[in-house]
């Protein structure tokens, strides 16, 4: 029944959707003065049709421009008129000229339609019931009812007869009455008796009034003796004032103690809810427009582009000719020497690499060409060459020579481009130029974890910082918040100055970026909670994914008093992983591989960063979860495999040249440059300005020091074990997910508590796949045993 009702729905709003057609505000205007004139000029030829029909019925025709009428707007008066009004529905058609004159109106002021849908619809059944109630007097003549009137009318009468044609009307009137004016005999009776107790207050007020009349008069008289004559004498007597006020009392009386036989009983009808006229979230969209998650920072400037250096000025890439032809020629002789023929040759040049692109003569094998490649490097005498054989989709074979004079690609040219500023992405992030010399920028949301490698010195540090500085530049402080794990304890610090606008913390905690092993252990925890409490919500709000429901919260339709929020894209980045698995191990695995596996679709997004991509530090549930990857220059092929389950990262030249996968083609990149200072800048420029009171909050996550297990310890109990202990006995329930739900727990904090509550007797042992038996009946019964207890200790 829901399913179809929600089907009907949906119908209803795809055909609202077909059939609306937006008006700008002036053409709404014209639109509305147009049929408020129109509707006017009808109203005009309609009156005067009535004084004047039978004079102009003659003289009918529009095209003659000879003919004479009296109508008050002529030949369009009489013509419309006598279409509307003697063809028509006669008396009636006043209905129609008011309805559009309305519509004008409507139009003309911008309110809501759906009202004036209605009007519509009852209008037009409300002209034709009168229309066919004057065919009832109107016999031979049919002004008042119209023609259409008059042959319902005959229609009725030839079907039902007279009896039956009444009866029928009558019908209508009632379900007008009924339906459209809401009209119960409730209510009808309702005003009998307050127009019986009106007509009797009247009737009251009216005595006082006529006692006031004849005090006036009294009053009146007094001044003009005074002032006429002055001779004559004449005994006037004022009527003493309790005469006056009398009635007044009476009235009194009467309306607090009326007389028995005569006790007015007030019947109130209770008041039909009105109905709410549009979707209320659509109305609260028209009203206060959107919600704008910015607003509170409404004057928050983005950096400006000036804040980065553009290394290139003046230096583009070069065409180094001499340097070309010797790659080239060096290419083809080794592959001659090895009986290898090229049919075509042609050369890309990138920012650091140039891609030779060859064409073999047919019926060479290109698996022999890949076994070249460390000759063709040798005879190169180059480090980095790289052989893609074939190049994806294009059907030759790629040499990858390093050039020699490498360019270095600047942020700043990066974040300019067109590309990437007017990439409509959830989170572009521009990683550096291809070889070709093209931004590249993708989507961190889609990607939607990264895993990124590279041996020391290579440029990890620079690309977490492009990374950053691409968010940075592209989404507002409500948008996205970081979470930066930074064991080194010094490659991130220059964002903490940005603490207030981007970052997010545990509560409690001094600095949002984090060092400290147990502190990671307790954010990833607690990015576990923020992501089981963000799929409740997700639920709740039936969206699939953090995009969906952003977009619902902003056109209003999630209530915030049902927890609902606006939720900001978090980018969790952890440098040095290696590290953090040498020290924690499992415990961070674990809320990691949780994180990756799930957190994509209520927009936490990961960016691991380790020098050592060995598979004890990159396991394979991690690597499955991040398909996306960075590999700058390792050290050696395993550890290239290790990342990128292919080659290729070891023969890297270093300085930020990089590979890149998104589970398929490996894409040579240069990683744009971002220098400390200009991290600095940047900061500095977002730091100086109104930001949060506070950095974003994940939620609280009590680690293991937060309480023993079966211990019944009465001391060490979770700061929430009362409040637990009463969900519980209200639900008689005893189950974990309860707990995490009710409480906004995580998994291991209401384990831990129902430990508690089992060592304190309140709940039974664990029972397997069902819930535990709450051995505590009432609420009383556990304010006694939780009483009883204190006494004890
Ligand atoms: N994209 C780049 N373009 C030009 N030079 C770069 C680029 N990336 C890095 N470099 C150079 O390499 C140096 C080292 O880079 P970075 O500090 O990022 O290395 P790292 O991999 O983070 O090293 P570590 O792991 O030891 O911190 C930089 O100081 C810079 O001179």
């Amino acid at each position: 029944m829901a399913k179809k009702k929600k089907k009907t729905n949906k119908k209803s709003a795809t055909t609202r959707k077909k059939i609306s057609f937006t008006l700008s505000k002036q053409q709404k205007i014209v639109l509305g003065s147009f049929l408020t004139l129109l509707g006017l000029a009808l109203i005009i030829s309609f009156a005067s049709y009535f004084l004047t029909w039978q004079a102009d019925q003659s003289d009918i025709g529009i095209l003659d421009r000879e003919a004479e009428t009296k109508n008050w707007l002529n030949k369009f008066g009489s013509n419309v008129a006598h279409f509307f009004v003697y063809q028509g529905f006669g008396v009636a058609s006043f209905i129609l000229a008011f309805l559009i004159t309305l519509t004008g109106v409507y139009y003309f002021l911008d309110y809501a339609k759906k009202q004036l849908q209605r009007f519509w619809f009852w209008g037009i059944l409300v002209m034709i019931w009168i229309a066919v109630f004057f065919g009832f007097f109107t016999g031979t003549s049919t002004i008042a009812s119209g023609t259409i009137g008059f042959e319902i009318n005959d229609l009725l009468q030839d079907y039902l007869g007279l009896t039956g044609a009444i009866l029928v009307m009558t019908f209508l009137a009632i379900v007008y009455f009924v339906i459209r004016l809401k009209i119960t005999p409730e209510k009808v009776s309702a005003v009998f008796q307050n127009t019986k107790k009106g007509i009797k207050e009247d009737f009251n007020a009216e005595t006082i009034d006529q006692t006031d009349y004849e005090k006036d008069v009294v009053e009146n008289l007094v001044e003009d003796q005074k002032a006429t004559s002055s001779t004559s004498e004449m005994e006037i007597v004022t009527p003493p004032e309790e005469k006056i006020e009398e009635p007044v009392l009476k009235t009194e009386i009467q309306k607090d103690i009326a007389p028995d036989s005569d006790v007015a009983m007030e019947v109130e009808a209770a008041a039909e809810e009105d109905e709410v006229e549009e979707n209320l979230s659509k109305k609260l969209v028209e009203d206060f427009g959107q919600f704008d998650p910015t607003l509170e920072l409404s004057n928050y400037k983005f950096p400006t582009i000036e804040l980065l250096k553009d290394y290139t000025a003046g230096k583009s890439i070069t065409i180094n000719q001499e340097e070309l032809e010797e790659n080239k020629n060096r290419i083809v002789e080794t592959l001659q020497n090895y009986k290898i023929g090229i049919s075509n040759i042609k050369a890309t040049i990138g920012p650091t690499v140039t891609l030779y692109e060859i064409v073999p003569e047919a019926g060479v094998r290109i698996s022999k060409i890949k076994n070249l490649e460390d000759d063709i490097a040798l005879s190169l005498s180059a480090l980095g060459i790289r052989i893609i054989a074939p190049i994806p989709g294009r059907g030759t074979i790629g040499i990858e020579v390093p050039n020699k004079n490498p360019k270095i690609v600047s942020m700043r040219s990066a974040i300019a481009s067109p590309k990437f500023q007017n990439a409509e992405m959830e989170l572009p992030l521009t990683l550096g130029k291809t070889i070709s010399n093209e931004t590249f920028v993708v989507d961190l949301a889609k990607m939607p974890h990264l895993l990124m490698a590279g041996a020391t010195g290579q440029g990890k540090s620079v690309g977490l910082n492009a990374i950053l500085t691409s968010l940075l530049y592209k989404k507002h402080p409500a948008e996205v918040k970081f979470v930066l794990v930074d064991p080194k304890k010094v490659e991130l610090t220059l964002f903490n100055k940005i603490e207030r606008h981007y970052l997010a913390k545990l509560p409690d905690t001094e600095e949002a970026i984090i060092t400290d092993t147990n502190k990671v252990i307790n954010t990833l925890n607690s990015l576990c909670i923020e992501m089981d409490e963000r799929y409740d919500l997700l639920k709740d709000a039936m969206c699939r994914n953090i995009k969906e429901y952003n977009k619902k919260f902003k056109n209003r339709k999630l209530n915030p008093n049902d927890g609902h929020k606006f939720l900001p894209y978090i980018v969790l980045v952890i440098d040095e992983f290696a590290d953090l698995i040498m020290t924690a191990g499992k415990e961070v695995e674990t809320p990691i591989a949780r994180l990756a596996q799930l957190a994509r679709a209520i927009g936490i997004h990961l960016i691991v960063a380790t020098q050592r991509p060995s598979v004890n530090v990159i396991t394979g549930i991690i690597k499955a979860n991040f398909p996306a990857r960075i590999a700058f220059r390792v050290t050696s092929k395993i550890d290239s495999r290790t990342i990128l389950d292919s080659g290729g990262a070891d023969q890297l030249i270093g300085r930020g040249d990089m590979l890149f996968t998104q589970g398929n083609d490996l894409t040579r990149l240069q990683c744009a440059f971002v220098d400390t200072p200009e991290v600095a800048d940047i900061t500095d420029f977002i730091g100086s300005q109104k930001a949060y009171p506070d950095a974003h909050m994940l939620p609280e996550y009590v680690g293991e020091e937060g309480g023993t297990t079966l211990d019944n310890n009465v001391e060490e109990r979770d700061k929430l074990f009362r409040d637990a202990a009463e969900v519980l006995v209200i639900a008689q329930q005893g189950s974990a997910s309860l707990l995490q739900r009710k409480l906004k727990l995580g998994y291991n904090r209401a384990g831990r508590i129902i430990d508690q509550l089992e060592a304190a007797g309140i709940v039974g042992p664990f029972e397997g796949s069902k819930a535990r038996q709450v051995l505590v009946p009432t609420i009383e019964a556990l304010s006694q045993h939780l009483d009883n207890e204190n006494e004890d200790t």
